[in-house]
């Protein structure tokens, strides 16, 4: 048998049938090139004949991509029952598609062949052997896709096993055991593909879905019981609870059993593409993602910083960079010195040998986070906090005299909605008042408090607030709770973005202390001078 392994990626094929996933023609061509650049194997471009942007999708690639390390696959189903591959529109299809990869799904488990495809398991094995060798005689290499082989190799092994052997028979290069419904757990696939592959000898692979969450560790299974093709989708996109992540799949299978399986050392490249994949897809990266995720080598408990400083592995499986991660301290009302030493080290700080400033922070620190301050997402008010308790006096730009807004509504005419802010700073040496009008209260501060400074500092014209996010922290407090403001701020000049955090018994109070530590950090991190 070729022991040669595959690793098969199948994003733009079955993660598109993620529940508000739409990949049009022009995303599938921009995200195959990403795929290729990680270094898989296979790329399933989708099912040609069936849906009309895939078959576009093909027709296309065949022209414009130009894949260095992997095969593009074409997907569709066996011949219908009663109907000869030759003749079947859909196999046609596949044909046309130009792919030199064919994967056919095919039924393996005998009560949906009955009652899906309404014909008998004889009829199933035969559509399976003829669709293989029909293409295989067309000169396309062929894997087959063995739909609900699990479920179907626990009600009636014996058939399950001669849909495999069937399409073996017919030269399929590979037999993929699907958990369509993914429902099992490793023990049962670690038995499973171990039973299979002492019946056949043909090269197995594995496909699984993630309905027990298992699908990451079921794909190893199998790899530990023989399989030697394993299939998943960038960031573990997929129908219903998503498919393995071919990610984690890959790394685990690189960094701990130490295989080398992306072509091109891509193993480096993954978190950039895991992410360039999510910007395309419009699907939020997931934080907590392993490997790939902004959180999974971030550290927040302050005994794992003081053990972090003396060796980073103390508490990580796995070296960030291997996967074009980083690691990311973060500071909170867990932080020890440790943390605020190594927080400030990733912030271009030297803190070592600062024993009393580091306690003095830790305290600061916690007083804050227990009055509602939340630094772990707000890394540019600790910076500023840190910048005080360095120079002695907090960075200051300006002066604020006094602020105040009013919102106005009059029942029933919604063109008097508005609010109107007035601020008095002492900025450029000068005493000024000034007014902006908004939406609402803050947008109305916002534009008050940017209409005073900006003469003085023009660069603040080119610091955006693009999300803004509130918390009221005392909800059994109801109005007079207290309220915490996130906001982040980008330089568009620079590209680089920054969060900051208030907090206040309402809203506009809390805003107004973002506000204004956005700026400031704006102007610090813009390498611009106190004008005041
Ligand atoms: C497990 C997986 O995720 S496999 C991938 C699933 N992906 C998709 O379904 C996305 C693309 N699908 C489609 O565009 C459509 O469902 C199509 C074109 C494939 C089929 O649509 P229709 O022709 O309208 O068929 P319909 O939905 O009525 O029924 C499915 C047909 O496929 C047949 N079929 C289902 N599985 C198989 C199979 N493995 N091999 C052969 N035929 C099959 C069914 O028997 C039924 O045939 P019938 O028309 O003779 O009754
Ligand atoms: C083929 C496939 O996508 C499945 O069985 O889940």
């Amino acid at each position: 048998m070729d022991n040669t392994f595959d690793v098969y990626d199948t994003t733009l094929r079955d993660g598109a049938q993620q529940e508000g996933m739409n990949l049009s023609v022009a995303d599938k061509l921009i995200i195959a090139p990403l795929l290729d650049e990680l270094g898989v194997g296979f790329i399933e471009g989708g099912w040609p004949g069936a849906i009309p942007k895939d078959t576009e999708f093909f027709k296309r690639a065949d022209k414009e991509l130009d894949l260095v390390n992997a095969e593009l696959v074409a997907f569709g189903s066996t011949r219908k029952a009663g109907v000869r591959a030759a003749e079947d529109t859909q196999v046609r299809a596949l044909l046309d598609s130009e792919a030199p990869v064919v994967t056919l799904v095919a039924k393996s488990d005998i009560r949906h062949v009955e009652r899906a495809l309404r014909t008998t398991g004889e009829e199933n094995l035969a559509m399976i052997a003829d669709t293989v060798s029909y293409l295989r005689g067309q000169g396309r290499r062929v894997v087959l896709d063995a739909e609900h082989f699990f479920d179907g190799f626990r009600y009636d092994p014996d058939y399950a096993v001669a849909c495999a052997v069937a399409a073996f028979e017919a030269g399929a290069e590979t037999v993929v055991l699907c958990d369509t419904n993914g429902g099992m757990i490793p023990d049962w696939v670690h038995e499973i593909v171990t039973s299979v592959r002492e019946r056949t000898d043909g090269r197995l692979g594995m496909h699984a879905h993630n309905d027990s969450g298992c699908a990451v560790a079921n794909t190893l299974a199998a790899v530990s019981a023989g399989a030697v093709h394993v299939q998943g989708t960038v960031n573990g996109y997929g129908e219903r609870t998503g498919n393995a992540d071919l990610l984690t799949v890959v790394a685990n299978l690189e960094l701990k059993h130490g295989r080398s399986l992306l072509a091109g050392g891509g193993l480096k490249e993954m978190t950039r593409i895991s992410h360039a994949i999510s910007e395309l897809t419009n699907i939020t990266p997931f934080a907590r993602q392993p490997y790939v995720g902004a959180s999974a080598f971030a550290h927040k408990a302050g005994l794992h910083a003081s053990a972090i400083k003396v060796d980073p592995d103390m508490y990580q499986h796995a070296d960030p960079l291997a996967v074009g991660n980083d690691m990311r301290m973060l500071v909170s009302d867990m932080a020890g010195r440790a943390s605020i030493e190594l927080k400030g080290r990733e912030l271009g700080y030297d803190l070592t040998g600062r024993g009393e400033l580091l306690s003095r922070m830790t305290t600061r620190v916690k007083d804050a986070e227990a009055q509602g301050y939340t630094y772990d997402a707000a890394d540019a008010s600790f910076e500023l906090l840190l910048r005080e308790e360095l120079d002695g006096a907090r960075p200051s730009f300006w002066t604020t005299e006094s602020w105040r807004v009013f919102v106005e509504t009059v029942p029933g005419d919604p063109t008097v909605a508005g609010s109107e802010a007035t601020v008095k700073m002492h900025v450029g040496g000068e005493r000024v008042i000034a007014t902006g009008e908004g939406n609402g209260p803050v947008n109305a501060l916002d534009h008050a408090l940017r209409k005073a400074v900006s003469p003085t500092y023009p660069e603040v014209d080119r610091f955006e607030l693009i999300d803004f996010k509130v918390r009221i922290l005392d909800t059994d407090h109801g109005t007079d709770a207290t309220t915490r403001v996130l906001v982040e701020t980008m330089d568009t000049h620079a590209e680089t973005t920054w969060m900051t955090v208030g907090v206040g018994p309402n809203v506009v109070e809390a805003s107004w202390e973002a506000l204004v530590d956005s700026l400031v950090f704006g102007l610090l991190r813009a390498g611009v001078a106190s004008r005041s």
